[in-house]
Formats: C-alpha cells, sequence, structure tokens
C-alpha cells in the first residue's frame, strides 16, 4: 500500500459530520429503543443510563475486570482509548466498543437470566415477518433460470439497504437525473471468478439479519444449485452489533423463514439445509467479526482460512469500512491497492452508508458530487459491486 496516498482515519469529532451523528444522536436513541424493547430491571436501567452519559459526555469506560473478553479488547486497542472521548478516537472502534457496552448493560454476557439475549431480536424478527419479505420471496417464483444470476446478486447488493439501525426513506436510486444508482459495477469480474463447474469455495462475510440476510442465503443456494462453488462458508457475528448485524440465530431463524415460505423459496431453503447438514454450508462466527480494526488486521488464522477461498464477497457497508479502511480516501484510489492486503480475490457488495469511498471514476465522483453534493455517500441510495482477482 506503499503508492496509495495518506487518508485520514476518520473520527467522529467533527459537529455537523455524519460519524458525529452517529455517536451524538443515533446512539442515544438506539439505548432508548433497546430500553423499551424488554422489561429490563432496574439493574440494566442504571447500567443503560451510566452508558447513555459515557458515550455522549464522558470518556471510554473499560469493561469489568472479569469480562470473558477483556484481554482481547486490551489487545484491540482498550488501552489507548480508555479514558478517551468517544468522539476523539477511531469511529470504527467507537462504534463497536458502543455495542460491546450496550450488551454489558443488559447482561448479555453475565451470569444471569439475561445471558445471551438478543437486545436487537424484536427488531429483528419485524422485519423478517414483514410483508415486504414475503413480497421479495414470492418474486423468485417468477424467476426465469436466465435472470437469476444477476437477480440474485442484486438482491443480494440492494437488501444491504435492509439496515435496522438506517431506515431509508428514499427509493432505489437518487432523482431522476443523478448519477446510476451503481457507482461501480465489476460483475463479470465477479461471475469470471465464479465459473459454472467450479470447485471452490466461496466465503462470504455477512452484514445484517433479516432482509438483507435471505438474499445472501439465496445467492449462496443459487451458486451451489447452478455448480459455481462446490463450498460456502458464512461468517456471522459472534454476538448482537450494529443492531441487525446476522449471528448464528439469525442464519437459523432466516432459514426457517425459507423453508416455511412458499414456492421457489421453499426449494432453495431446502438446497441451503441439506448443504449445512452435509457440510457444504459452513457458518462460522469468528470473534475478530466483531472487532473494531480493518480487515487488513485480520488475525493469522483468520487470513490462512480466506486465503483458501476461490472468493471472499465482502456484505454492506461496515465490511466495507474494514476492508478498505475507515478513511477519508480520494474517492478515485483504485480499490486494488486498499485491498491488496487481503489474502484472496475479494469483492465488495455494499450500498454507501458512511463518508468511505474508493475506485470511483472520475467522471462518477464528478457526477456525484455535481448532483447529489450533500447525500451520495451517506443515504444508501447508490450502491457498488467491486473485485480485487
Ligand atoms: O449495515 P451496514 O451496511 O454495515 O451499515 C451500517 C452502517 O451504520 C453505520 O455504522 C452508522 O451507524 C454506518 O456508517 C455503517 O457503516
Amino acid at each position: 500500500m506503499s503508492d496509495i496516498p495518506f487518508a485520514p482515519v476518520i473520527l467522529g469529532d467533527e459537529p455537523g459530520s455524519f460519524p458525529h451523528s452517529v455517536l451524538a444522536e443515533r446512539h442515544p436513541a438506539i439505548i432508548r429503543q433497546v430500553r423499551e424493547a424488554f422489561p429490563y430491571g432496574p439493574a440494566q436501567h442504571r447500567a443503560l443510563d451510566a452508558l447513555l452519559a459515557s458515550c455522549t459526555e464522558g470518556v471510554v469506560e473499560p469493561l469489568p475486570a472479569d469480562a470473558h473478553d477483556r484481554d482481547r479488547w486490551e489487545e484491540w486497542g482498550a488501552g489507548a482509548y480508555t479514558g478517551r472521548s468517544w468522539f476523539k478516537i477511531p469511529w470504527l472502534w467507537s462504534e463497536s466498543y458502543f455495542y460491546r457496552q450496550l450488551l454489558e448493560a443488559v447482561g448479555y454476557f453475565g451470569t444471569g437470566p439475561w445471558q445471551g439475549v438478543d437486545p436487537f431480536r424484536p427488531f429483528k424478527l419485524a422485519e423478517l415477518d414483514s410483508p415486504e419479505t414475503d413480497e421479495e420471496l414470492a418474486a423468485l417464483d417468477a424467476l426465469s433460470a436466465d435472470d437469476q444470476d444477476r437477480a440474485l446478486l442484486h438482491g443480494s447488493l440492494w437488501g444491504n439497504r435492509a439496515d435496522l439501525g438506517f431506515r431509508l426513506s428514499t427509493g432505489d436510486a437518487g432523482p431522476a437525473d443523478a448519477a446510476p444508482g451503481l457507482v461501480a459495477d465489476d460483475s463479470a469480474a465477479l461471475w469470471a471468478l465464479l465459473p459454472p463447474s467450479g470447485a471452490g469455495t466461496l466465503c462470504l462475510i455477512a452484514d445484517n439479519a433479516g432482509r438483507e440476510l435471505i438474499p445472501d442465503l439465496l445467492l449462496i443456494a443459487h451458486l451451489l444449485e447452478r455448480g459455481r462453488i462446490a463450498r460456502a462458508v458464512l461468517h456471522v457475528k459472534p454476538y448482537p452489533y450494529y443492531v441487525s448485524d446476522a449471528t448464528t440465530a439469525d442464519v437459523l431463524d432466516a432459514l426457517r423463514r425459507l423453508t416455511g415460505a412458499q414456492g421457489a423459496a421453499v426449494e432453495y431453503g431446502s438446497i441451503l439445509w441439506s448443504a449445512m447438514t452435509d457440510g457444504r454450508l459452513v457458518l462460522r462466527a469468528h470473534p475478530f467479526s466483531s472487532a473494531p480494526l480493518p480487515f487488513a488486521d485480520l488475525p493469522a488464522d483468520l487470513r490462512a482460512e480466506l486465503a483458501t477461498a476461490t472468493l471472499t464477497i465482502v456484505k454492506g457497508d461496515l465490511n466495507y469500512r474494514r476492508l478498505v479502511g475507515d478513511r477519508l480516501w480520494p474517492p478515485t484510489t483504485p480499490f486494488a491497492d486498499v485491498t491488496s492486503h487481503f489474502p484472496g480475490p475479494v469483492a465488495a457488495l455494499r450500498t454507501l452508508k458512511s463518508d468511505v469511498i474508493t475506485g470511483l471514476t472520475p467522471t462518477t465522483e464528478a457526477t456525484l458530487t455535481a448532483t447529489e453534493p450533500q447525500t451520495w455517500r451517506t443515504a444508501g441510495t447508490h450502491a457498488l459491486i467491486q473485485v480485487r482477482a
């Protein structure tokens, strides 16, 4: 990466900026919503009060001395950031640590009865049970064999808009005269890495549960069924994270949603069910999946595993930030340069929901900046498919 221009790491300390609004407004709102979603007891409410005070006006507090992952967070930088304002340290770190501390407050990691109760589960289930999910599953029945590659790839891509921490108010793309919805499209290179009769392994680093995970699973089922891959490894989060990020429990809920549906959805569900049963589809919940660090810092075991994949698909905005580095890159910085650290071929499927962007052509950047100066980076109205073979 030595030829790449310097790009500053994103912090949350600039009032009016997107990262600042997440720390100052979105995190308090998430605490409020979680509080209302369950009849938590007084101790949990006190812990949530303390977290609210800490993350808005206070400093980063240490994890309890007996926390099972305290050493891991030390390795990930807790020593350097404890005692500092949440706004003045890398935004990626602040956000990640917020979710870790939120789970601490509600007793998710404790030994009591709230152990393992996902504070975001009511929101995830509501989305999974929504009429929109019914409609998306019913649409599978109308897909011709020729349409499936593109439709299922795009389903997985645009499914990334369905992020519960980020409710969209706009449609597929920007206004009619705006830049195209897809600001980079390397899908030909992606398909070239997954030819029919492929014997390889796809790793898919998942993002959100519900209406994003369903199309991710459909894509995996399709690739297995068409013989473009022999095996898939689906990387999920080891614990609830960023409100809607997928965990093992969410995969099982999504799978049940498919097998309990009607029409083609059921067939996809049974392909996935048997693939899990016979080991062609494997779930992984590596601790690094919810680390506050970029993928340039992959631990050795995960790096070795991803190095064996024919292709790794990295889903969503947060994973994109981790893949290219959570930095204010010049938008035309080549995607291949900022992903040269990654151990194998990699594809990013992402809707744009934060300031980080790379790999645009000068023309695309100029069009976006001229037509949608305030919103194109963060509104989720644009998407990209970028590949480094
Ligand atoms: O679900 P996604 O696509 O990873 O998006 C989550 C996004 O939420 C934010 O963290 C803000 O909360 C984004 O900036 C972030 O990258």
